[in-house]
């Protein structure tokens, strides 16, 4: 039996199917883990299954000890993994592709609606009791029907938006490391171009790549300022993609139309000149936030620490 630590809440399903095999010292707190309470933890696991809140560097590692196997993120992003610091070590990192992929796309796709039809602007107004009354020039949005999405980063989550977006009339470009299957390509009408042109002819650019050193601040004032001034900016991907302080600028300025975000920069703070601008639609981290997902996620990690402390490959490595 080796023992497995749960750096956060997952679902109970994902925790019985550790407990039938394993010893689970399972973080319980409402909050999250505090660091030094997780370094204590983590001395003498042979598996760690971590929330993407929790930072999985070679310090943790180091205190982990070298018994341990497998780092296995509750999450398909894993920037908060070391994962080089990992391999070095022997040991498998993995994340939980494809469970969440949809219900990631729901929210992009809910954030273009949202974005681009000013459903927040109204919902706000309605709420602070203010007098309205239907008119014809009254919180006029933005029709989606052939404008063009473009999608940074066409893995999973950008093709299943595409396809969404598609269903809504739009026209898809997309700007990505490698080219996606033809055939794909091909039901999705999609274009891959380079980052410069997607930002200059999308009416909607949505980021979907994962953070690292080569999209960190992906989109900063030089790519907002490319964009068209009725465009719209999702980001749905990670926070630090975007330059948050240039993008509440461009916001202010007029610069783009608008901008929905589902991630931050310096997450949970979000930059204090979105809070007052009204034409960004601000979630707070809500991509996989279904009660099927997230057992699907949960219980994906816990195949994968399983595979590996049995001796064979996870279901979803990393490294
Ligand atoms: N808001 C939320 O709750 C969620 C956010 N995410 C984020 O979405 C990201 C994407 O997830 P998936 O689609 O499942 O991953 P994926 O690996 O299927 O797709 C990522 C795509 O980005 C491309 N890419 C890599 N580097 C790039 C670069 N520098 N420029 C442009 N494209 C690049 C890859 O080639 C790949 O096609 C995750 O890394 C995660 O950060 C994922 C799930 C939920
Ligand atoms: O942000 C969520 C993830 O799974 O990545």
């Amino acid at each position: 039996m080796s023992r497995v630590v749960v750096t956060g809440r997952i679902p109970e399903a994902a925790l019985e199917k550790l407990r039938a095999e394993h010893e689970v010292d399972a973080w319980q707190g409402p909050e999250s883990i505090g660091r030094e309470e997780l370094l204590r933890r983590v001395a003498g696991a042979d598996g760690v299954v971590s929330l993407l809140t929790e930072r999985i560097d070679a310090e943790l590692l180091d205190a982990a000890g070298p018994q341990l196997k497998v780092v296995a993120n509750v999450a398909v992003g894993y920037d908060n993994i070391d994962v080089p610091a990992c391999t070095e070590r022997g040991i498998v990192a993995a994340n939980t592709p494809g469970v969440l992929t949809d219900a990631t796309a729901d929210i992009a796709m809910g954030l273009i609606l949202m974005s681009t039809r000013r459903l927040g602007e109204g919902e706000r107004l309605i709420r602070s009791g203010q007098a309205w009354k239907w008119g014809m020039f009254f919180l006029l949005g933005s029709s989606l029907q052939g404008k063009t999405l473009g999608v940074v980063g066409m893995g999973g989550i950008g093709q299943a938006t595409a396809r969404r977006a598609k269903a809504f009339g739009m026209e898809i470009v997309y700007q990505s490391r490698s080219e996606i299957d033809p055939q794909i390509a091909a039901e999705l009408g999609a274009r891959r171009v380079d980052l410069n042109e997607l930002l200059t002819v999308s009416d909607v650019v949505s980021l979907h790549c994962p953070y690292g050193p080569a999209t960190h601040h992906l989109i900063g004032a030089e790519q907002l300022a490319a964009m068209k001034s009725s465009a719209y900016l999702v980001n749905t991907a990670r926070g630090p993609i975007v330059d948050e302080a240039a993008l509440a600028s461009a916001l202010r300025e007029g610069q783009i139309a608008g901008a929905g975000l589902d991630v931050y920069e310096h997450e949970p703070r979000v930059h204090p000149e979105l809070i007052e601008l009204e034409n960004v639609v601000l979630l707070p981290h809500l991509g996989s936030a279904t009660v099927e997902t997230r057992t699907a996620m949960a219980m994906l990690a816990a195949d994968n620490a399983l595979a590996v402390l049995s001796g064979e490959g996870p279901p979803a490595p990393i490294n």
